[in-house]
């Protein structure tokens, strides 16, 4: 359904995007998943024909994008990640200047906005002001929005970003049965969590690079991240030689300590061994990313050992999703 080849962007001196090639298969969810500034919406813009890259080709089925752009935004409907300012414009209002800058037959049209509506459950706000609508609101009339033309491809970023939990499963569930009726959908989140269980493929792209791309299992499996768990006698908040220290933890929102109040000389530790990429908190345990086969986490053990840690647990858990990811970024999700 979608090519994207050998994508190229640069702004000035900033290289937004290195070379980035990726398909997307049709009836899929395909989760673009990065960090803040690693190139998303500079790939997503390019390839709805809203920014011309330096290189690359991209591919809407056979409708070659930068060659055929008219053609290409008749089979793709796209969310940008910010919503405009409406001022006076209710939402039957907005539907119809969709559907006019898209030529949907006025024949029609009021049912077809109604199912729309229906679709993202706001058909009894089909009079309301549109900035008088809640974020959550927003965003799903958005969504209707980019649907009036029945495109066949939906790119859309961050479209669950400020949501409440609540909203983001009313956005997730409206996702799933845009799928089922037949739509491919390519979306972008800087939280893998939010993608994890909705997408069937992902794609990580970090410093403008797509660093793994395919289906949720296959990078689960491939992407080299081996996670060991290690809890200590005492909890988290033990230092080497059995010194209490928890609350001392030092760190960001992106630390281990912020949430599970690790003793800082042990975090030092364990990131101080060779081949450890990332270390993550869970339910009380480390969950350390690492390269290397067995004998570098036998050196993790040994290490640990031999620096006073009283380790009472340590296994290899298949690595979730989320550990490939902070393997691959480094922790910078949030
Ligand atoms: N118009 C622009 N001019 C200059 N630099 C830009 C421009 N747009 C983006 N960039 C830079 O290009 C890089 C990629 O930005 P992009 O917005 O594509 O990333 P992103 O992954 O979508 O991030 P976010 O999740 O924060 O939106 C960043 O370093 C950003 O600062």
């Amino acid at each position: 359904m979608l090519r994207v080849e050998g994508l190229v962007k640069r702004y000035g001196d900033v290289e937004a995007v290195r070379d980035v090639t990726f398909a997307v298969a049709p009836g899929s969810i395909y989760g673009f998943v990065g960090p803040n500034g690693a190139g998303k919406t500079t790939t997503l813009k390019v390839i709805a024909t809203l920014l011309r890259p330096d290189a690359g080709r991209v591919f809407i089925g056979d409708v070659d994008v930068l060659q055929h752009p008219e053609e290409a935004r008749t089979r793709l409907g796209y969310m940008p990640d910010f919503f405009g300012v409406y001022d006076n414009l209710r939402v039957d209002e907005y539907m119809q200047f969709y559907a006019d800058c898209y030529g949907v037959p006025t024949a029609g049209r009021d049912r077809l906005i109604g199912s729309l509506l229906e679709l993202v459950d706001l058909a009894d706000k089909r009079e309301a002001y549109v900035d008088g609508l809640s974020r959550g609101m927003k965003q799903r009339l958005c969504l209707a929005r980019c649907l009036v033309h029945d495109p066949d491809l939906l790119i859309l970023d961050e479209p669950a970003s400020g949501l409440d939990p609540r909203a983001r499963v009313e956005m997730r569930e409206i996702l799933q049965e845009l799928r089922r009726r037949g739509k491919t959908i390519l979306i972008s989140s800087h939280i893998l969590a939010e993608l994890a269980e909705l997408c069937s493929h992902i794609g990580i792209i970090h410093a403008g690079r797509m660093v793994v791309s395919g289906p949720v299992e296959q990078i689960q499996r491939e992407a080299g991240a081996r996670v060991i768990e290690v809890r200590l006698a005492g909890g988290l908040g033990t230092g080497p030689h059995g010194e209490a220290g928890a609350g001392h933890a030092q760190g960001g929102a992106d630390q281990p300590g912020a949430q599970g109040a690790v003793h800082p000389d042990t975090l030092a530790t364990v990131m101080a061994v060779p081949g450890v990429r990332s270390v993550a908190v869970e339910d009380g345990a480390l969950r350390v990313a690492m390269e290397g086969e067995d004998e570098a986490a036998a050196a993790l053990l040994a290490h640990l050992v031999r620096a006073g840690l009283p380790v009472v647990h340590f296994a290899e858990v298949k690595s979730k999703l989320e550990d490939v990811f902070m393997a691959i970024t480094g922790g910078e999700e949030q």
